[in-house]
């Protein structure tokens, strides 16, 4: 079915109202599939409004909190039927906004409404745990406390799941929130908080702000009534908000970059793990933090895995993520595009062998987009810069090395560390591989992207700021432990 998506312009929504900038200027976002097509247009807004909003946000926490935590999921809940309704038409602008296909934009989706009816839940949960005192006469518990504003800068490539993980236990437990989302993606993120609007949240508890993360992110992570602020994206703007939360005393949760290794042992299934080889290097054009970007292969099976995943991936078509016999979207942005080409370039010029795609892809139909073929380097060595840095596009690097120890080596010899997979059919490798490998996500026979909304998520060394997301684990950042003694 297709919806039709009205273009308009958005405003920013603070204290339970759509207002223009002060700065009159706004950004119109073009489809990344054919950019002669205009999605919508967002407010370049300066730090005053920033300011109304965080002070709309700490004067409306204050009663937020003082609802009981099934009061506060009641929101979330209805929030959760709205999106539920409108899954078709937010889908369709994603796609349209950030490339990704329809399909994976409605699973996303999809997978907001799960979201927001998981944290839902959470306000009926317990909270705290009793402790026995050494007092025999006294009562020790443990109760939680919202952080108090909570500001949330969000990337473009998950436009619905990521906001919607970091708003729904933010506010379920009693913070009120500030999103700067990314601007290439702030038309989707708009309609989402429309549906937050809509649910009735009390005015000043949700606040979207849109404009360049150097302005209104900047202000946000600097902000002194801001108490944490809650981040996806790159290290490089990452590390420099979590400097500025450190500097000023605020919490931060920092989700970054991916260099993710599947490892294909000689007893794997291999056509198991050449359909999750496609999958999580490919689905998203490449553009999850937790898309496979190195495939390590042991030498008795590298030539015929490398021979099926060839195969597979010529069968791979490219095009408007609308079309329904599309594989592979665009790059989200010409930026992205000329990213993932200059990659390319580097892998060659370093000395890997260049066995699929490679090119921008020109012709009628994807002359108004940002094409890209999808990517195959053999030969690769483990310190070329395609197998050390993100690339955040459809490329593979193969690696081939004669052990299974050797892969594991190679899997962990890069400043990364968010997910790994390993295909194989014998447990004593399962074993090793879940113990030694330096990743948040350890996955056996099974694709490195694709997380579960109720599990923590999150990456060792470089990838995260050490803390986790999702499920139980995201109270331990969304709120302050409280410990109590009564006598
Ligand atoms: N881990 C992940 O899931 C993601 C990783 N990346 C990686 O980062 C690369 C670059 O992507 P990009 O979109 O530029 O990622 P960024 O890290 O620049 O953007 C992420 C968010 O941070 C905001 N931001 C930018 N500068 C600041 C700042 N100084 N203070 C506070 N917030 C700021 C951005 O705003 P705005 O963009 O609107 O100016 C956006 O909302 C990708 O190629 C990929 O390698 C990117 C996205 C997600
Ligand atoms: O793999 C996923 O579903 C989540 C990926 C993600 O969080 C990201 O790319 O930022």
């Amino acid at each position: 079915m297709t919806v039709e998506t009205k273009n308009k312009t958005y405003l920013n929504f603070v204290n339970g109202e759509w207002v223009a900038s002060v700065s009159g200027e706004v950004k119109t976002n073009l489809n990344p599939a054919n950019t002669d097509d205009v999605v919508g247009a967002i407010q370049m807004s300066t730090k005053e409004e920033l300011n109304d909003a965080v002070k709309a946000a700490k004067q409306a926490q204050k009663a937020w909190r003082k609802l009981s935590g099934n009061e506060r999921g009641a929101y979330l809940f209805k929030a959760a039927d709205i999106l539920e309704n409108k899954l078709d038409e937010i889908a369709e602008c994603m796609t349209r906004e950030m490339g990704k296909t329809l399909p994976e934009a409605k699973g996303e989706t999809a997978r907001g409404v799960a979201i927001l009816r998981y944290y839902a839940g959470e306000g009926l949960r317990s909270e705290g745990d009793v402790i026995p005192s050494t007092d025999p006469s006294a009562l020790m518990f443990t109760k939680r406390a919202p952080l108090g504003v909570v500001g949330v800068i969000t990337p473009w490539n998950f436009p619905v799941a990521i906001p919607l993980w970091k708003m729904a236990p933010a506010l379920i437990y009693g913070n009120a929130v500030v999103i700067k989302p990314a601007q290439e993606a702030a038309v989707t993120c708009a309609k989402v908080v429309e549906c937050l609007e809509e649910a009735g949240f009390p005015k000043g508890v949700v606040n979207l702000v849109t404009g360049s993360g150097s302005v209104i992110g900047q202000a946000l992570t600097d902000h002194p009534d801001v108490a944490g602020i809650t981040f996806t994206g790159s290290n490089t703007v990452g590390k420099g908000i979590g400097q500025g939360c450190l500097a000023r005393g605020a919490k931060y949760q920092l989700e970054m970059g991916g260099k993710n290794p599947v490892i294909v042992a000689k007893d794997a299934d291999l056509n198991l793990a050449v359909e999750a080889t496609i999958s999580g290097a490919f689905r998203s054009t490449g553009q999850k933090c937790t898309a496979t970007s190195r495939v390590i292969v042991e030498a008795d099976v590298y030539e015929k895995f490398k021979e099926k995943l060839l195969a597979k991936t010529a069968e791979i078509t490219v095009g408007d993520g609308l079309s329904e016999n599309v594989w592979m979207g665009p790059s989200a942005s010409e930026n992205q595009l000329n990213t993932v080409l200059h990659y390319i370039e580097k892998g060659k010029e370093e000395g890997a062998a260049l066995i699929a795609g490679g090119d921008r892809l020109k012709g009628e139909v994807f002359d108004k987009g940002y094409f890209v073929e999808p990517t195959i380097f053999e030969n690769v060595s483990p310190d070329m810069t395609i197998a050390q840095e993100e690339i955040f596009g459809p490329v593979i690097a193969l690696i081939q090395v004669n052990h299974l120890e050797d892969a594991i080596k190679v899997a962990n010899d890069v400043e990364f560390g968010l997910s790994a997979s390993i295909f194989t059919t014998n447990i004593q490798q399962m074993l090793s591989f879940v113990d030694e490998m330096e990743a948040g996500l350890v996955r056996v026979n099974s694709e490195s992207a694709g997380v579960e909304l109720q599990a923590p998520f999150g990456g060792m060394k470089q990838s995260s700021s050490h803390s986790r997301e999702q499920g139980q684990a995201a109270k331990e950042f969304f709120t302050s432990i409280k410990t109590v003694f009564v006598k």
